[in-house]
């Protein structure tokens, strides 16, 4: 509820946590995860995620993502998005592990809830989404970026990207999966995702997952020079063009939505869930020492 009073108050009526500022003609508002900055006349907007260490999706980084795109889903000057991080060697590690570890089923449900909205906002945007991955991009980190209609790549072999979900003992939301689908084609994603493959920026690009791997340095001016070619389509048929494309994804969580956020608060609140979430964790842990 708190969140949700936020998120009223930061859409409507200006902000607390927002600002809005002119900068060289351009614009840009930032909450506290989420930088935006817009460029005038060519109304694309560059949304950069920065809730170090990792970007990870946290309930708040979550609200303000979807707060920040509905904001320039109203601004019927901004046409694409590009996304990015601006966390050093991560775009995101995907849903935070610490919402979905040791919480109670309201917390639960109330989080993939979130989960769900932002997705739904990202991958039915009328907008031209672009993502400049910057960095590693596990499970949700490669939702995010599945989302967009073109995925440029750093070429660092440090940084991998998949739906790895089943290496931390869960299972990609069938919701996941159907992108991963959508994207890969059906042998594939069946392979990636038993195996929780996180793929190299050249088996990623090999394989589908991304549509161009670059040098780490131009990664931003790759990702807006595939913007401006997508900028030259009217908007209107690109955007009848993508709805067909992904109407029939989106209805299908849209139809269950309710029933989603049970089957993930019950699977998610079970012991043998939990432990493998610890050990997973405990792992993350360990590598560091
Ligand atoms: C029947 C089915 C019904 C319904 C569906 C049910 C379930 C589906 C459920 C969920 C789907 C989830 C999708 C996800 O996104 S799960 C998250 C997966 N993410 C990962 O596996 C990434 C894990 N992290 C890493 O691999 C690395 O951290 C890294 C490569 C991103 C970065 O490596 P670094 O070496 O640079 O940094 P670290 O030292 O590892 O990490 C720093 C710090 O950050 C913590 N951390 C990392 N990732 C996460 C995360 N995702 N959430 C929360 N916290 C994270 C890490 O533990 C370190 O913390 P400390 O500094 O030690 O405190």
């Amino acid at each position: 509820m708190a969140l949700a009073a936020a998120r009223r108050l930061l859409l409507h009526a200006g902000s607390r946590l927002g600002r809005r500022e002119a900068v060289d003609g351009a614009r840009r508002f930032a909450n506290k995860r989420v930088l935006v900055e817009t460029e005038g006349p060519a109304g694309v907007a560059v949304m950069k995620l920065r809730n170090p260490p990792v970007n990870s999706l946290s309930l708040e980084c979550l609200t303000e993502f979807t707060i920040s795109l509905e904001k320039l889903e109203n601004d019927k000057s901004i046409r694409g998005v590009i996304l990015t991080s601006e966390c050093p060697g991560i775009f995101s590690a995907g849903l935070d592990l610490l919402e979905m570890y040791g919480r109670n089923p309201a917390h639960y449900a109330e989080y993939w809830k979130n989960v769900q909205e932002l997705w739904l906002r990202l991958y039915t945007s009328n907008m031209i989404l672009v993502s400049a991955i910057n960095g590693a991009s596990p499970a949700g980190g490669c939702l995010l970026a599945l989302c967009c209609d073109y995925r440029v790549m750093a070429d660092n072999p440090k940084y991998t990207i998949g739906l790895n979900e089943s290496l931390l003992g869960i299972v990609a939301p069938f919701w996941f999966k159907d992108m991963y689908v959508n994207t890969i084609g059906h042998r594939e994603a069946e392979r990636a995702l038993q195996l929780g493959t996180l793929f190299s920026p050249a088996e990623a690009l090999k394989v589908g997952v991304v549509d161009e791997v670059v040098p780490e340095d131009q990664v931003h001016s790759k990702a807006r020079s595939v913007m401006t070619k997508w900028l030259a389509i009217p908007d209107h048929s690109r955007q009848l063009t993508k709805n067909m494309m992904r109407k029939a994804t989106a209805d299908s969580l849209i139809k269950q939505r309710e029933a989603d956020i049970q089957n993930f608060t019950s699977f998610i609140s079970k012991d043998s869930i939990q432990k493998s979430l610890h050990m997973y964790l405990e792992k993350l842990k360990q590598k560091k020492g």
